[in-house]
């Protein structure tokens, strides 16, 4: 354990041991009463590396976080490893650090709820200030050093959280949405502080979030878990580039499905709003125009919405609703009346290699309507 400038990888004992330095599960099922919150079979996070959980409300990502630091309330089934061996409460209590959503700090200054984690380990105050100062630096929190904490704003109080968690040296990082409510400079920048902080350092991390660009800027893998199962797990460039059925296509943002009676493509495909648009100028229009061009999709304009620098075009196909997302404000210009035919060019389609016909008809909105019950005149 040491300050941020310490670094260092995994230690010669236990690459030598052989163990799988980290944090993982086996079998681990979590029960509230008859339901089943999670069942996740395999994970495994190694030291050093940051794994991103990402899934919609209700997915059990909490559930899942406080289960692998053995501080869950449910009932919980399975094997918890910590590098390796079946973990204790004992064990755990001395080799995790978490930060919750909303930061949980007690009463007294910045610096003294910086070294408290380091206090319940039982090191002095004077020694933990010692060890913790550096990490007060890393974090930009010097100058907040002497404040009450009860005068700090969301992010600040957030910033101490961290700070706090880092300072122990964790074996093992929790992180429960941690930058939630935070402005988006405030986020920034502690995303980039934490990412420096974590660099070369021998922490397994887990971080809890909703949002796809946090995953990219602090995880080197991401795990999509809905219903409590994880659905896919992997590199995150990888994983968040190539979901692998409608469920993970729709948590990733690939929010438009198109089923091969749309497309003539043998897979169904997904693409994002922003890369689904309006054919606005049939002439100038090359079918078949760049290599992962889908052939135009017809539709009825359903209703446009203007969203400031965008905007948004709902249109009706024979299989399901597709939304275009247009930079700028289209609604001055030449737009088919609702009702109307439209055709849709889709780019950067990924296809769904793994959806069969069952997993892709439950993808599709069966209740938007055939465009020929839409049209209306003029
Ligand atoms: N005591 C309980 N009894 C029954 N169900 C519960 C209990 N506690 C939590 N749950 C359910 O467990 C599921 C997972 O909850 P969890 O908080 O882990 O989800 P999450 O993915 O973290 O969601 P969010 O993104 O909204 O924070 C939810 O459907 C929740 O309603």
């Amino acid at each position: 354990m040491g300050g941020p400038s310490a670094g260092g990888a995994m230690s010669r004992r236990e690459a030598e041991s052989g163990r799988s330095a980290g944090i993982g599960c086996r079998d681990l099922c979590v029960r509230a009463g008859d339901r089943e919150l999670l069942s996740v079979p395999e994970l495994d996070v190694a030291s050093g590396r940051t794994l991103a959980v990402l899934g919609p409300n209700g997915a059990g990502k909490s559930t899942l976080l406080r289960a692998l630091g053995l501080l869950s309330s449910h009932r919980v089934s399975g094997r918890i490893l910590l590098d390796g061996r079946p973990a204790t409460r004992p064990l755990m209590r001395h080799a995790i650090a978490a930060v919750l959503q909303r930061p949980i700090l007690r009463r007294g200054t910045v610096a003294a709820n910086v070294i408290s984690g380091l206090r319940f380990r039982g090191m002095s105050r004077r020694e933990a200030r010692l060890r913790a100062w550096p990490w007060m630096e890393a974090l930009g929190l010097v100058p907040f050093a002497d404040r009450d904490v009860r005068g700090l704003s969301i992010g600040e109080a957030q910033r101490v959280s961290i700070t706090r968690a880092l300072a122990v040296g964790p074996k093992v990082l929790l992180l429960d949405e941690p930058f939630t409510g935070l402005d988006s400079t405030t986020r920034a920048d502690l995303i980039a502080d934490l990412r420096a902080a974590l660099s070369g350092r021998p922490t397994a991390t887990i971080m809890v979030t909703h949002d796809r660009q946090e995953a990219l800027a602090l995880a080197e893998d991401t795990a999509l878990l809905i219903g409590g199962r994880i659905r896919q797990h992997g590199p995150t460039t990888e994983v968040l580039d190539h979901p692998s059925d409608a469920d993970t296509a729709r948590l990733l943002g690939y929010t438009n499905l198109l089923p091969p009676a749309l497309t003539g493509r043998p897979h169904p495909l997904v693409a994002r709003p922003e890369h689904t648009h309006l054919i606005l100028d049939p002439p100038d229009f090359v079918a078949g125009q760049g290599d992962d061009d889908v052939r135009p999709v017809a539709g009825t304009l359903r209703r446009t919405v203007a969203l400031g620098i965008a905007t948004r075009v709902d249109v009706d196909t024979v299989a399901g609703s597709l939304t275009c997302l247009h930079p700028g404000d289209l609604l001055g210009g030449s737009l088919p009346p609702v009702g109307g035919d439209v055709r849709v060019r889709v780019r950067q389609a990924r296809a769904l290699d793994g959806a069969d016909g069952n997993g892709w008809t439950a993808g599709v909105r069966s209740d938007a309507p055939h465009p020929e019950t839409r049209r209306r005149p003029g």
